[in-house]
């Protein structure tokens, strides 16, 4: 028997924006249009449009260039749409209080850039500008969510590899309980352990909270050990969206090509 969340897996499609009847009312994001051009005039997203149902992994690849960390970017207003529209809860995301906005869509970038002092100061820093303050045990509890010991507490962020900043910064992004996470690359630096356990973490918290994750990886294998479904982005365009396990139907050209190569 399917549950709710699988039949809305099932519709999630690339809409047709003209026809408002195939809005998904339990969408978390509904993008619409999204379209970006370079300064120097070349269009990097090409009017998108997609639905992302609440409580989905969903996972986005294509190849280098493609414009999957500029979507995500988007989602999190790092840019605003000169044309298109981004929806999150039925609300236009320009119209929210952007510290509210990236308070419950949390963002990890490919290269993680820590704020000064240590590592339990990055931990508490999301939840201390609401005037809350985290205990020790609290923070650890993170950590060891994102795969790191008691131990770094009080270490510097200046002194940790790229791999632990990584955990670190999920660890920060965790500590402020967003409904979204959007990872861009997030085990890039990790080794195939460290790699399990968070995606361990990721599952579990998208299973316990339902939380909604949106994941770019250039790993297909990883894509396909946690993602829902899967968005293949060439060219600005979003030319595939697939489960898992349907990648090898993909039938442009291109999404062949690239899915031949990185499997
Ligand atoms: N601020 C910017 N100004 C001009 N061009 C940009 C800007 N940001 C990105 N681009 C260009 O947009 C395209 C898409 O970049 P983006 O980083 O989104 O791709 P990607 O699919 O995430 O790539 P990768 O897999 O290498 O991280 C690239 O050609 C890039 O050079």
């Amino acid at each position: 028997m399917p549950s709710d969340l699988d039949e809305c897996r099932e519709h999630l499609l690339v809409v047709d924006v003209n026809d408002q009847n195939k809005i998904d009312k339990s969408s978390k994001f509904q993008i619409r249009n999204l379209t970006k051009v370079s300064n120097a005039g070349v269009p990097i997203l090409k009017g998108i449009d997609l639905d992302v149902p609440e409580g989905m992994i969903l996972g986005v690849v294509g190849p280098s260039g493609s414009g999957k960390s500029t979507l995500l970017r988007a989602l999190n207003r790092l840019w605003e749409p000169p044309f298109g529209t981004v929806f999150l809860d039925h609300n236009d995301i320009c119209d929210l209080d952007v510290l509210s906005l990236r308070r419950k869509v949390g963002m990890l970038f490919q290269l993680p850039a820590l704020f000064e002092g240590t590592v339990a100061d990055n931990v508490r820093y999301g939840p201390q500008l609401r005037g809350k303050k985290l205990t020790d045990e609290e923070v650890r509890k993170l950590l060891i969510t994102a795969d790191l010991d008691a131990s770094f507490m009080n270490k510097k962020g200046s002194e940790l590899s790229v791999g632990q900043a990584q955990r670190v910064a999920l660890a920060r992004t965790l500590a402020n309980s967003p409904e979204v996470l959007l990872l861009d690359e997030p085990t890039s630096a990790l080794d195939p352990i460290s790699t399990e356990n968070i995606e361990d973490a990721l599952v579990k918290l998208n299973k316990n909270s339902g939380m909604t994750v949106i994941i770019v990886s250039h790993s297909i294998k990883q894509i396909q050990r946690i993602a829902d479904l899967v968005c293949l982005l060439v060219d600005g365009q979003i030319v595939e969206v697939l489960k898992p396990h349907q990648l090898s139907q993909a039938t442009h050209p291109m999404a062949q090509r690239f899915l031949q190569i990185s499997s």
